[in-house]
């Protein structure tokens, strides 16, 4: 019973990374998944895009749906003011124990909120449970097939207002095909794509943003 792929990351964090040095969390995970071994976190060159998104927006609410190892959970939070939210999901307990330490690591904890359970679930809970009253901007990068029945209960609950941005990771690959075909076709949304590639490698893959026009 080795470790998991996660672990060794954790490990590997926890080994390089400079405690409490968001950007030293980033750079080691990257740097392990580019020469040690593949994980699927949004990476270096997607990862600036979502940067450069997430400045422009300065979300004060924010969710991530699928946490993973906490790779763009921690991105994402380094470029967050102090009082600003992040809720991040992740079912997978094994997962959600190794980005909670990646996470802590990180000296991002203040900004986050990683809720353990499946998102179908947290969604219609979100208003009650952490008194959200929208979404400023949502990150998808959990099952590719969940992306539309979630955006689509994410609207039903009311989460979305005028203007509340979904970002996307992986519409090219491994793809999101309903999803895509939902955004661009919907005219309560304002898509566009934004080409890169599949995180440490020169596969092409890319992130859709999709304003909600209410
Ligand atoms: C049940 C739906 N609700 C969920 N609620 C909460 N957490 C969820 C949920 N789904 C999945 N998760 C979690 O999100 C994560 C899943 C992410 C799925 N991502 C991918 O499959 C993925 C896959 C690739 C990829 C690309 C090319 C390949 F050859 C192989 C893999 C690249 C990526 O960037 C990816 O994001 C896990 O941590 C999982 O436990
Ligand atoms: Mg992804």
């Amino acid at each position: 019973t080795g470790s998991t792929r996660p672990e060794r990351i954790l490990a590997a964090v926890q080994r390089k990374a400079t405690k409490g040095d968001a950007r030293s969390v980033v750079n080691t995970i990257d740097q392990y998944c580019r020469y040690q071994e593949w994980a699927m976190n949004v990476g270096d060159e997607k990862g600036a895009i979502l940067d450069s998104i997430v400045c422009e927006v300065k979300p004060s609410v924010m969710l991530e749906l699928g946490t993973y190892c906490g790779y763009s959970t921690v991105r994402i939070a380094s470029m967050l003011p102090p009082n600003a939210r992040l809720l991040t999901l992740e079912f997978n307990p094994a997962y959600a124990a190794v980005a909670r330490q990646v996470i802590a690591w990180a000296g991002v904890e203040d900004k986050v909120v990683l809720i353990e359970g499946p998102s179908g679930d947290w969604i219609p809970k979100m208003k009650e449970e952490f008194g959200v009253t929208s979404f400023d901007l949502v990150f998808l990068d959990h099952w590719k097939d969940r992306y539309l029945p979630d955006t689509k209960l994410m609207e039903e609950c009311g989460l979305l207002r005028t203007g509340s941005i979904l970002l996307a990771d992986n519409v090219i690959c491994p793809g999101t095909p309903e999803y895509l075909e939902y955004v661009r076709g919907s005219p309560r949304y304002e898509s566009k794509y934004f080409r890169s590639h599949l995180e440490y490698t020169r596969v092409e893959d890319g992130l859709e943003k999709s304003v909600f026009l209410g």
